[in-house]
């Protein structure tokens, strides 16, 4: 392979000194250079005879392709108060004299600890980006003692909330000896129009228990100024935001503005939101539990279609623009003949499409489950229905209803065209999947989320979201899970996977087929 790469000559090479030997170069002479890369073999090249004011500019991803591992380390890390308060005292961490933290054989994280954000790499790519390892550091930069945390809950519902309210609160209690943490009621607007609960392990000692947030939450009401004057009266210096990509928005505003008043308040988010559609993190806390929650609804609608005469079983998921659950439901299922995602279009007429699928699978078996995310075929409905675009308080757009929708074409398609009648079964289980306690295992998940916040929080760091990155718990910049939303790739092996259990048409090529005939029929 041949690469010509040119750099700023104001930087040396951004090369390992083995690479820089065996390019003849001076590891710390900045340079402009060219050179030819042949299975790993780095050969320099004579100088380029292109023009230089395009030339000199290469960008970071440049370099790092072009560079053995040790160069291309990436940190992407959070914000300390000390970067804008530089001259805040820190103090011993409290843990080291905790009955359990003390005998843990390495009680404090290293600064040095870091995630990968990706672990399967090949030889001699990038190390790329890391996020600082969660967890108590050696220096805390609050006496517990004068720490007056404070907690919010915002957005939609997700089973575990209340885990995470409580592992805050017993977190800081039980380890840092923090006494005043304030409940914020009602999402955002609470901090400028409701009452504050005083928390204490006592008062959350059951509440994971229960589904929901015992906090309450709403949509809407961000207004910057009036949280960070609230936070400044209460005199509020940690203030754990539990929400999704809408909320660590206004978290990261909530940071900005106290960082411009120059206030020691540490801002920690914690991602939530039942779609799975947060950024970097592996998965969002509840999601498990929701798909465990839909195996009940698909069953029911299994057990219902094989018992009647042409039995199509329709259940309709959470997902508003990623199908997550949906696709792992499916999954989980193998009841499941066919998932339709946001992600995926389809369509319902003609070869290769919907009605084709379903009538063949009646044939065969005499039944079909279709699980449908509710952010699916968005597209088609709003081109019959011509509804006007609403949204919700947070400026979320509101959807239109895919699931009576869907019911309705397929039983008005089988019905005309005088097939068959088809015997419809439809099932919405969609707040019931969120509403419900967390399982076990996303009881764990949630108390290393609250914890890991905790620990930052205590140590300084600010601007922060928490959560898993291949399997390891991750400080994160909040900008990162705000930028773009996770989705269902579907050319990852995932999505195969789903394709392959349910044997469904994969629309997407269909459609293509079917794009291409038009184009040459004109
Ligand atoms: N761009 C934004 N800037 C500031 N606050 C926002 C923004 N988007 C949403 N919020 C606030 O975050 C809260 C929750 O947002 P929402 O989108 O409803 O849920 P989620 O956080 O689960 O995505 C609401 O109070 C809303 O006002
Ligand atoms: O009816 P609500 O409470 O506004 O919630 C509905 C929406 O909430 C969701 O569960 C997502 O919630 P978040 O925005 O909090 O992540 C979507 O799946 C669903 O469309
Ligand atoms: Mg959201």
């Amino acid at each position: 392979m041949d690469i010509s790469v040119s750099f700023s000559k104001t930087r040396p090479p951004p090369f390992s000194p083995s690479l820089c030997r065996q390019l003849s170069l001076r590891p710390n002479a900045p340079q402009l250079l060219r050179f030819s890369r042949n299975n790993g073999t780095f050969r320099r090249k004579p100088p380029p005879t292109i023009s230089r004011p395009n030339k000199l500019a290469v960008t970071a991803i440049q370099i790092s392709n072009l560079s053995e591992n040790e160069d291309d380390f990436v940190l992407e890390d959070v914000p300390h108060l000390t970067d804008f308060l530089p001259n805040l005292p820190s103090y011993p961490n409290p843990l080291q004299k905790s009955q359990g933290y003390s005998i843990v054989k390495k009680t404090f994280v290293s600064p040095e600890d870091v995630v990968a954000e990706n672990v399967v790499i090949q030889k001699g790519s990038p190390r790329g980006v890391h996020f600082r390892r969660t967890g108590p550091r050696e220096k805390v930069y609050f006496k517990p003692e004068e720490v007056r945390a404070c907690i919010v809950t915002c957005g939609g519902l997700c089973p575990g909330i209340n885990t995470v309210i409580r592992e805050i609160v017993c977190g800081l209690n039980n380890m840092y000896n923090v006494e005043d943490i304030l409940g914020i009621e009602g999402g955002y607007k609470g901090f400028y129009s409701k009452n504050t609960m005083m928390l204490t392990p006592k008062v959350v000692n059951h509440i994971h228990k229960c589904g929901g947030t015992f906090l309450r939450t709403s949509r809407g009401g961000h207004d910057t100024h009036k949280i960070v004057d609230n936070i400044e009266d209460r005199g509020i210096n940690q203030v754990y935001i539990i929400g999704g990509d809408g909320t660590h928005k206004g978290a990261a505003l909530i940071y900005e503005e106290v960082k411009k008043r120059g206030l020691q308040v540490a801002v920690a988010g914690i991602p939530k939101t039942i779609d799975n559609d947060i950024a970097v993190i592996d998965k969002s806390f509840g999601f498990d539990t929701a798909v465990e929650e839909a195996q009940r609804a698909i069953n029911a609608a299994h057990v219902e279609v094989e018992s009647v005469e042409n039995g199509v079983g329709i259940v309709k998921l959470m997902g508003r623009y990623s199908g997550f659950i949906a696709m792992y439901a499916t999954l989980a299922s193998r009841d499941v003949d066919c998932c339709l995602i946001p992600e995926s279009p389809f369509y319902l007429e003609g070869r290769g499409g919907l009605f084709e699928f379903i009538e063949q699978r009646l044939k065969e078996n005499g039944h079909l489950v279709i699980v449908v995310a509710e952010g699916a075929g968005q597209e088609y409905i709003a081109a019959e229905v011509h509804a006007a675009d609403k949204k919700d308080a947070s400026g979320n757009k509101l959807l239109l209803d895919i699931g009576p929708w869907l019911s309705d074409k397929i039983k008005d398609h089988f019905s005309m065209s005088r097939k068959m009648a088809v015997n419809m079964k439809y099932i919405d289980p969609t707040y019931m999947i969120r509403a419900i306690p967390s399982n076990a295992s996303d009881n764990i998940y949630c108390t290393l989320l609250a914890h890991g916040a905790v620990h930052g929080a205590m140590a300084g760091y600010t601007g922060f979201t928490v959560g898993p990155v291949n399997s390891k718990h991750a400080y994160i910049p909040i900008a990162r899970v705000t930028e773009k939303q996770n989705k269902v790739k579907l050319t990852d092996r995932m999505w195969a996977r789903l394709l392959a259990s349910t044997n469904q048409p994969s629309f997407v090529a269909s459609d293509q087929e079917r794009v291409e005939k038009e184009i040459m029929n004109i």
